[in-house]
């Protein structure tokens, strides 16, 4: 068994005892009373690099990486830091969240908020809009492509943004032939847990121009933006070195001032 399959038995195992707590019924009313959802896929084009950052506790790879007793505070600095979306990992076994962080997060930013777990179900999307994301992530690899299909339907029908993850030029393949219009694509193969950073100059040539394209896992900081902006990148995601640094909020103003260098390639016509 990978370890992706390993994590989504325990997300199910979860799942299961939420909705045995909580009807479809109670969260869709829950949804209805949340803020309206922001614009998820506006906040990602534009001119420069966006920089979305993730509010990590720990990770199947590396285990703890930072306490974060306080995920709204952190999402400020990165708010204040110029950060353009805020992902916050609800996945409670392996990355230490919950849906408390997200409400918490979205509370406290006015820019949009990213669920980042392992969705299976319509279920966990209603979740999200209830707990005020405004984007969700897709994985392509935890779906088969019906699923996939419906999941980026009913997301955006319900006002969410769906950031569809692939990691190879097949799975790029069946999120733009599912209609997936922001792409995410992910240097950490969620099978393995290894990171080469070669997977997004090699799987973002297979994906249309329209579609907005992120770098996700392994920035480091400002030079790996810039890789990643000049083999195509609109925007990257960045977790462990943001929580694991000294500064949050100067290291992401430095990663928002590189993906702004006008010597770079980036931009979208
Ligand atoms: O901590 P990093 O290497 O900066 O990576 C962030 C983000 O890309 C990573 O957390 C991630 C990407 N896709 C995921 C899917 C599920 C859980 C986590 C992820």
């Amino acid at each position: 068994m990978s370890v992706l399959d390993e994590i989504i038995d325990g997300v199910r195992a979860d799942l299961a005892e939420r909705q045995a707590r909580v009807s479809l019924d109670e969260l869709k009313e829950r949804a209805a009373k949340a803020p309206a959802a922001k614009d998820g896929a506006a906040a990602l084009r534009g001119d420069g690099v966006k920089v979305i950052c993730e509010v990590k506790r720990s990770s199947p790879s590396k285990g703890a990486l930072a306490a974060i007793a306080d995920p709204a505070g952190l999402a400020a600095d990165y708010e204040a830091g110029g950060a353009a979306v805020i992902s916050v990992l609800t996945e409670e076994r392996r990355f230490g969240g919950s849906l408390a962080d997200l409400e918490a997060v979205r509370a406290k930013v006015d820019i949009p908020v990213l669920r980042k777990d392992f969705i299976v179900t319509s279920y966990q999307l209603w979740e999200a809009r209830a707990y005020g994301a405004d984007l969700a992530l897709l994985i392509v690899a935890a779906l088969e492509q019906p699923a996939l299909e419906s999941l980026i339907e009913r997301a955006e029908s319900i006002g969410l943004t769906p950031i569809v993850e692939v990691h190879d030029e097949d799975e790029a393949e069946r999120a733009v032939d599912a209609g997936a219009r922001v792409i995410g694509v992910n240097n950490r193969d969620l099978k393995t847990l290894k990171v080469d950073r070669s997977t997004f100059e090699r799987v973002a040539p297979e994906l249309p121009d329209s579609v907005v394209k992120i770098a996700e896992s392994g920035v480091r900081g400002p030079h790996d933006l810039i890789a990643f902006a000049n083999a195509g990148a609109d925007a990257v995601l960045v977790g462990e070195s943001l929580v694991t640094g000294r500064d949050p909020k100067g290291a992401v103003a430095d990663l928002v001032a590189a993906g702004t260098h006008p010597a770079l390639r980036h931009g979208r016509s």
